[in-house]
């Protein structure tokens, strides 16, 4: 059954096709979570592979968002990191074809798709098809535009290049974009990847809308130049992030047992009982890793701060590491845990900053949060993420002074930094801390009634409101 020729029908049904990642599926899951609480009639379909849906089947979502799914046509999630490359390119090649095939089994006809900007085939599928394509770029608007403007890059002899001799040099020719030193644009490992992406972004012109999982008061120039490049409506929508979920902001009471690990959210509740401002959250994303060499500084240099400190160890690492001095007891300096409930953790009072790697969905909410990062980027756009975070918005800072993957930061250095960082009283902080309130405001605002997150939403929203009307009256 082709769906352009199927019967029109007034339900509006849009399909979510995320990249199979954690930091791509969290942030469509909660723009379909958004539009949704909007527009309570509407049915989305949810797209996942079977293994990913094994992963988020069980996570709580209102009851007109559902899953479909296609088999486990490209690698596993588990290790996907090993093999980056190969992993973009069998998302790009192989997932096409069950999708169709998953399109022509579902009872209503498609209003539109909303599909990750990385799966390059979405738009010239929606064309074919006739169906409206909303692509979705869940990096900031500022790496949207460095990629899809690269070839000046080229133009200007800025790549390729080796950063090591001249990283320091200046791009002033990114529209939108401030003067940027080329060390802080993303770190591109692999030409097979970079050609994916690129071709990825230039599929966008064949979409009907381009939605940013961005903050429009964030990145204003930046995402005006790229709405006037466009023929079509481009909407920031973020921060994509939990914020619904996050009502209570502590556990209703600590526990009074000595070992918290069996107890639900007990990480939480060790948060209960430290100090306002004293715990730093580390964390690096959902699927990369440091060397171990890096790891073994990094917990020295923490351990040997004194600062307290709750870890996400997902398992690499090995807990044992922190093994002295920390534990799942409420007196212990620091907490290792294997994954957290990370906005609820940023939220908390406890927290006063954020080791982080700068991933674009943890910078959004540290940034919603007001807790000032530690970056600690390890690649792609993590890089500029991090630059935003440190000159831009000025609401953290570097711990490493070089980029590149062979830099080690040392035990002493981190150390010193982490203890620096964490001072509540130096005025470094205090001025972070104030910037951060300030862009905390900023992404309150503009998820609140009539803020520029909330309007475009509406918009959009309406707009594919609109279109399932008019295939009704076709
Ligand atoms: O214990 C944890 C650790 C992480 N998270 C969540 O996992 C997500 C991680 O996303 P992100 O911070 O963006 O990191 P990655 O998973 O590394 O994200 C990939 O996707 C992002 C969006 O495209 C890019 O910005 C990154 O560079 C890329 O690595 C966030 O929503 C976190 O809240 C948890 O919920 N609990």
């Amino acid at each position: 059954m082709d769906p352009a020729r199927t019967e029109p029908t007034n339900v509006c049904h849009v399909v979510a096709l995320p990249y199979p990642g954690r930091g791509h599926i969290n942030p469509m899951m909660n723009l379909c979570k958004l539009i949704a609480s909007r527009l309570p009639e509407i049915l989305i379909t949810f797209v996942v592979t079977e293994e990913w849906l094994g992963f988020i089947g069980s996570e709580p979502k209102p009851d007109n968002i559902r899953f479909g799914t296609i088999p486990n046509v490209i690698p596993s999630e588990l290790g996907r990191a090993k093999d980056f490359s190969g992993f973009v390119e069998a998302v790009s090649t192989k997932t096409e074809a069950p999708f169709e095939e998953l399109l022509e089994r579902f009872e209503y006809q498609v209003t539109a798709i909303v599909a990750d900007t990385y799966l390059v085939w979405v738009p010239g599928f929606g064309n074919r098809r006739n169906i409206p394509v909303a692509s979705l770029w869940p990096m900031s608007a500022s790496v949207f535009s460095i990629f899809h403007h690269f070839h000046l890059l080229e133009k200007n002899g800025h790549f390729p290049v080796e950063l090591s001799e001249r990283g320091h040099e200046i791009v002033d020719y990114i529209p939108g974009l401030p003067p940027t030193r080329l060390a802080n644009l993303p770190t591109v490992t692999s030409k097979q990847t970079l050609h994916r992406v690129l071709e990825s972004l230039g599929e966008v012109s064949k979409a009907q809308y381009l939605l940013f999982n961005s903050v429009y008061e964030l990145e204003t120039q930046v995402i005006d130049s790229l709405q006037a490049e466009f023929p079509f409506p481009v909407y920031s929508i973020g921060p994509a992030i939990p914020y619904f979920q996050v009502l209570n902001q502590s556990t209703s009471a600590a526990s009074t047992t000595t070992s918290l690990i069996n107890t639900p959210n007990y990480y939480l509740q060790w948060l209960d009982s430290q100090p306002a401002g004293s715990v730093l959250y580390i964390s690096l994303g959902s699927f990369l890793s440091v060397s171990s060499t890096q790891m073994d500084e990094i917990v020295a240099g923490v351990k040997n701060s004194g600062v307290r400190f709750l870890f996400v160890d997902r398992g690499e690492y090995l807990t044992d590491l922190f093994k002295d001095g920390c534990g799942n007891d409420h007196d212990q300096m620091g907490m290792v845990v294997p994954w957290c409930d990370q906005l609820r953790v940023l939220s908390h009072s406890s927290v006063g900053g954020f080791w982080t790697h700068c991933g674009f969905n943890s910078t959004l909410e540290a940034l919603y949060a007001g807790v000032p990062m530690l970056t600690f980027p390890i690649f792609w756009d993590q890089v500029p993420n991090s630059k935003q975070i440190a000159e831009d918005w000025k609401v953290g800072c570097r711990v490493k002074r070089e980029t590149g993957s062979d830099y080690l930061v040392s035990r002493e250095e981190i150390s010193e930094l982490v203890k620096r960082f964490m001072d509540s009283d130096s005025d470094d902080k205090k001025e972070m801390k104030k910037r951060a309130r300030k862009i905390q405001e900023f992404c309150q605002v503009a998820i609140s009634e009539g803020g520029s997150s909330d309007t475009n939403l509406d918009v959009f929203v309406q707009d594919i409101i609109s279109k399932s009307r008019s295939y009704k009256s076709t």
